[in-house]
């Protein structure tokens, strides 16, 4: 197996060690579960980082949803590393980590993953089979029970935005959207990451009617855009999922809103085109590190008015 590596892009399965190590090596801040395998039997792990306590908050971040977005898995471990790292160190992530947990699936489209790196590096979808189609998979982010294959997403299996056979079709769709009922109580953020446009979206996507919580929300994605932009000078857009980048139907990110999860966001990570998916490995630290920046605006947010 290859060696890990925060500034290189992992295989899955360098993934998995490294997931089982880093909460190994940090018992008192990190423990992985399994919440559900993939349609292809790959387990799903699942990171759960903070200091134990009764009844914190919690912040569920998943990453790599679509199979070619590698940057964002590269994230997840990113944000794992600077975590134990700072624990005890950083007054701020201290802090953060003594008030909240933070559920971290580092990828999420673990069989689309592995086909990017196997087959075509250009895949965006699940690996499932489609009954009454030689087409495989369905796009994750249109799967979800939230104005499902309405509006931006595509009934044709053949589709890179299809909708699947039905909400939760995708058992990977089915294993987050249940850990996040089971949690709700804890769960005040939903963060998930993608890639590419440098965009910071929220509610709604599946309409153009406004979120209830707008305006605070809207705030938010200021204060956290600006926290990134202050790094490195990386620009950003934000604002709803359908008038900032396109009306997209079934997105895990509405669900979750629609849910009770207050506080749900879409990450489209760097570039904005002249890379795309295939973002250079020298990118991998900036865009993590200026990205960090943004997530920790949320989570402090997160704790003082959650
Ligand atoms: N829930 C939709 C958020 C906006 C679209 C996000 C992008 C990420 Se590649 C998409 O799923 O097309
Ligand atoms: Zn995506
Ligand atoms: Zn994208």
């Amino acid at each position: 197996r290859a060696v890990h590596s925060y500034e290189k892009y992992n295989d899955l399965d360098t993934i998995n060690a490294w997931s089982a190590n880093i909460a190994a090596q940090n018992p008192g801040l990190v423990s992985r579960s399994q919440i559900g395998s993939s349609y292809e039997g790959r387990p799903l792990y699942l990171l759960k980082v903070g200091k134990s306590g009764s009844n914190k908050k919690a912040i569920f971040i998943d990453c790599g949803f679509h199979a070619r977005e590698w940057v964002s898995p590269a994230f997840c471990q990113w944000f794992v590393k600077d975590a134990v790292e700072s624990y005890g160190v950083n007054s701020q992530v201290t802090n953060l980590l003594n008030n909240l947990d933070f559920y971290v699936l580092p990828v999420m489209n673990v069989d689309g993953y592995v086909y990017t790196w196997s087959s075509n590096r250009m895949w965006r979808k699940t690996r499932s089979v489609n009954k009454n189609s030689s087409c495989i998979g369905t796009d994750p982010n249109r799967n979800f029970n939230a104005g499902w294959c309405t509006v931006g997403a595509s009934s044709r299996a053949c589709d890179d935005t299809y909708c699947g056979a039905s909400p939760e079709s995708e058992i990977e769709s089915k294993a987050l959207a249940n850990f996040i009922r089971s949690n709700l109580s804890s769960i005040k953020a939903y963060v998930t990451i993608h890639s590419y446009s440098q965009m910071l979206l929220f509610p709604y996507s599946y309409s153009y009617s406004l979120a209830k919580d707008h305006t605070e929300l809207n705030n938010v994605a200021k204060g956290a855009v600006s926290a990134l932009t202050a790094l490195y000078g990386t620009k950003y857009t934000y604002g709803p999922g359908g008038t900032t980048i396109y009306l997209a139907a079934g997105g895990s990110d509405d669900w979750a809103y629609d849910t009770g999860v207050k506080y749900s966001f879409t990450f489209e990570l760097r570039d904005t085109g002249r890379y795309g998916f295939t973002l250079p490995e020298s990118q991998i630290k900036p865009t993590c590190e200026e990205t960090l920046l943004a997530v920790k605006y949320i989570a402090n947010h997160v704790l003082n008015n959650a």
